[in-house]
């Protein structure tokens, strides 16, 4: 493992095709990596959990179900974004694994996007070690070389609106309580250049626009409506849904849908391996201006005061 996470992002010669395949470098990842357990059985079926992350793969089909499990709202922290990508790699590694599942453990949220306590109130190179986390969980899921669902159990704002979208395809239980989108400009930030790219290669340029603008949330029905979600489902069969789908994806050839995804998403995985340095100068300069950590504070005490 530990010669896995030193090696950096890397491309492999598939035929005449490179793809991309990612390195999960944090440099702080034996402590959590030790903390986890697992089990392999004789079908070479396994499960291992972590404090973040719950890994079920099953060996006869090849699909692994990574479950959030970071109470109370799965927020990304840096551990849970280590902890991810370690996963995320390791099943990337693993020949009896062609697809994974992303879903939630806990009730009612997906995932609560980044840890808003990582960008507030901490030094510049916590802010950097917290910012390349969040590229690289970037990096693993949009260049995925498995199929990647993401079966959206519950809200997603922000980050978690970008992990699903990296995703190949994403499934939302139809609860109209629940909201998914880019929300940044709400907290009084701004969502950089690769999460724009991102959500304009989903829905398209005058949506990305309107949305980024004004932080919009969208319902599962508006989600689906702007193609944000590609499909709405009952809440008790958003994992079966995901399930059957990811096994009509995996009736492809394996080498035909690789090439494919990485002909699509090669160029923009690309531009950010390019300015990752920049990137997380950007975010630190940023990041550090007390116009914004005021706006970040304000936001979290009307969280907590929503609450009360
Ligand atoms: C010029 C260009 C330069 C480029 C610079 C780039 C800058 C870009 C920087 C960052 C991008 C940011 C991405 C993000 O993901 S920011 C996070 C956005 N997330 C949110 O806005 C979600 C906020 N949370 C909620 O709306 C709700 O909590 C909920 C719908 C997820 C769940 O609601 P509910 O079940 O009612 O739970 P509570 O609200 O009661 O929350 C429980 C508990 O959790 C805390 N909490 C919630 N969300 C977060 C979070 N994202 N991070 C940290 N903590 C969170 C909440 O405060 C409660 O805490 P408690 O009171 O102590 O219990």
């Amino acid at each position: 493992m530990a010669a896995v996470l030193r090696r950096g992002f890397r491309l492999v010669s598939f035929g005449s095709s490179q793809l991309l395949c990612g390195g999960c470098k944090h440099g702080r990842t034996s402590s959590l990596s030790i903390c986890s357990t697992s089990s392999r059985n004789s079908s070479s079926s396994s499960s291992s959990s972590s404090s973040h992350v719950k890994v079920d793969l099953d060996g006869s089909t090849g699909i692994a179900v990574v479950k959030f499990q970071s109470s109370p709202v799965n927020s990304m922290s840096l551990d849970f974004l280590t902890e991810l990508c370690i996963s995320l790699e390791k099943l990337e590694l693993d020949r009896s694994c062609r697809g994974v599942i992303l879903t939630s453990a806990l009730p009612k949220i997906f995932s609560a996007g980044l840890d808003i306590t990582e960008m507030y109130g901490k030094n510049p190179e916590h802010y950097a070690e917290f910012w390349k986390s969040v590229q690289e969980i970037w990096l693993k899921v949009y260049g995925y070389s498995k199929i990647a669902i993401a079966a959206i159990n519950g809200s997603s704002p922000a980050g978690g609106c970008l992990v699903s979208m990296a995703c190949d395809y994403r499934i939302m239980a139809d609860d109209p309580r629940y909201r998914i989108g880019l929300n940044e400009a709400q907290l009084g930030i701004v969502a950089p250049f690769w999460f724009k790219d991102t959500m304009v290669n989903t829905v398209g340029f005058r949506t990305t626009e309107l949305s980024l603008q004004f932080g919009l949330m969208y319902s599962p029905s508006d989600a689906l409506k702007i193609g944000l979600v590609d499909q709405v489902v009952p809440e008790e069969n958003v994992l079966s849904t995901a399930t059957e789908t990811i096994t009509k994806w995996l009736a492809i050839p394996d080498h035909a849908r690789e090439i494919s995804k990485s002909m699509m998403r090669k160029p923009m995985v690309d531009r950010l391996l390019a300015s990752r340095e920049s990137d997380i100068k950007n975010f630190v300069n940023f990041i550090t201006k007390d116009s914004i950590q005021k706006s970040l504070g304000f936001y979290m005490n009307s969280l907590k005061q929503r609450k009360a």
